[in-house]
């Protein structure tokens, strides 16, 4: 008898309503009318809560990004605070995780949105902590992007204000004792007093410690400060990886830098981004991949090729490989672009193929195949300390997601690698997560308090 893995996958759902893959929204089938609705967001919710997946993550951009080159994949078409807002009244279990940007965002408001997120959904709130990689600088008085060290500098400190926010609150300071007429226990409350070099913030909260204490913190970088962030301060970490040493690395190097920094690296868990095309049969997959892939405008996708790699591949050939001479300087210093060096001079892949990959997987790994094949993949990196689960990028909507969520899911529960219910009460529960304790208050309980 085949033995029962002794841990399970996380898995969570990349909320991108026009499919994963650019252009898959050409498919008769897609429902691209419905982009901008909430009926769209609560079936593709309530399909990932069917299939008792632990998340959907909603990304987010604060600027019309690649809209206008017609690419509609990583824009903000849905806001994650008030999409959030919304998908909490049609959900009962999942976790609702939204972007939010350290760059152009205040730490209070983002404190009060997430605080308040997390007590209407009674515990199921994640943050995806992001410094907006895709640009934005321009709507926020600002003429260019500050340098990634100045962002994650930035970051760090929105980060340690928020928490610190959110812990202004005990757990227990309100009491609502209708005899002596005390709603709270005020010295419960304290202000923060912070005062650092980005931000100057009084405190405390207006509102009640979050039930999970903290929303669950994400974080998504890849760069060396990136990573520095993400070990220290984040719950959980998605990353685009498409080669499984390269993943065992990264998530090694997190993990130390947890450990460093005083944590139980078993309290990160590390979710690369996947991108399954299943279908009842590996033949049936393919076809389904050639389907989508036939969607890809090639023209447009050249354009999104040269903006992705900095430089223009106009002039190339679309079966030859990009020289390696072009790729002389990481223009942002940004990781993702080491993923598109490495295809093209390591691996020799032609113009055509890095089209089709960017547009399928934008540097995410793609499995196409059987139920059985994918999640072997899926598994021999889970196995193997890659990962400690998955971020599911649907190829297309609904498709694409239907078989992801039908076929494969099913197929990692009946080996034992996912739950079949959810258990606890919160998304930090759910994830094996500790709940940060919070100060404690230092009076005496009120005679008849439980607490
Ligand atoms: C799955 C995933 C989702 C991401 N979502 C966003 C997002 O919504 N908004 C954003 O500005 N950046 C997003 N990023 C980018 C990261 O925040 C980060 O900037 C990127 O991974 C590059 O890391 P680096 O700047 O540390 O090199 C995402 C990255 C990944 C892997």
């Amino acid at each position: 008898m085949a033995t029962r893995p002794d841990r399970r996958m996380i898995l969570t759902m990349f909320m991108l309503t026009t499919g994963f893959q650019i252009d898959s929204w050409r498919d008769p089938r897609s429902r691209i009318e419905d982009v901008g609705s909430l009926d769209l967001i609560a079936d593709m919710a309530r399909a990932a809560e069917a299939a008792k997946l632990h998340a959907v993550f909603f990304g987010d951009g604060v600027d019309v990004g690649t809209i206008r080159d017609n690419n509609i994949r990583n824009t903000g078409l849905y806001e994650p605070i008030s999409s959030i807002g919304a998908l909490i009244g049609v959900t009962d279990k999942i976790g609702l995780v939204g972007s939010l940007s350290t760059s152009f965002f205040e730490p209070y408001n983002a404190a009060r949105q997430f605080a308040g997120l997390d007590r209407l959904s009674g515990g199921r709130v994640g943050w995806n902590i992001v410094t907006s990689l895709f640009g934005g600088a321009q709507n926020f008085g600002l003429d260019a992007m500050p340098s990634p060290e100045a962002r994650y500098d930035k970051a760090a400190e929105f980060v340690d204000v928020v928490g610190a926010l959110w812990d202004s609150w005990t757990d227990d300071t309100v009491i609502a004792d209708r005899v002596s007429g005390q709603w709270a226990r005020t010295e419960g409350i304290v202000d923060i007093d912070h005062s650092g070099a980005h931000f100057r913030v009084a405190g405390a909260l207006n509102m009640m410690r979050p039930p999970q204490g903290h929303p669950v913190l994400f974080q998504a970088g890849q760069s060396a400060p990136g990573m520095r962030l993400g070990g220290t301060v984040a719950d959980a970490i998605y990353t685009a990886q498409s080669d499984k040493r390269a993943a065992r690395a990264y998530a090694d190097g997190v993990r130390e830098i947890a450990a460093a920094a005083g944590r139980d690296p078993h309290d990160l868990k590390v979710l690369p981004g996947v991108v399954p095309i299943v279908a009842e049969t590996a033949s049936e997959a393919e076809e389904l991949s050639r389907e989508l892939a036939g969607y890809i405008d090639l023209d447009a996708g050249r354009r999104r090729l040269g903006a992705a790699v900095g430089f223009s591949v106009a002039d190339l050939d679309a079966d030859e490989a990009i020289p390696a001479e072009r790729f002389a300087v990481n223009p942002g210093n940004n990781s993702r672009w080491e993923t598109w060096r490495r295809m093209a001079v390591d691996e020799k892949r032609t113009v055509r193929e890095m089209i089709v990959d960017f547009a399928r997987a934008g540097g995410h790994r793609i499995l196409i195949g059987s139920p059985g094949e994918v999640a072997d993949s899926m598994i021999d990196w889970f196995e193997d300390g890659a990962c400690d689960g998955f971020n599911l990028d649907p190829p297309s909507i609904p498709v694409g997601m239907r078989n992801m969520l039908d076929l494969l899911v099913p197929e990692l529960q009946e080996r034992g690698y996912f739950q079949t219910e959810y258990s606890g009460d919160t998304l930090r529960e759910r994830m094996g997560l500790p709940r940060p304790t919070g100060r404690r208050l230092q009076v005496p309980a009120l005679a008849g308090d439980a607490g």
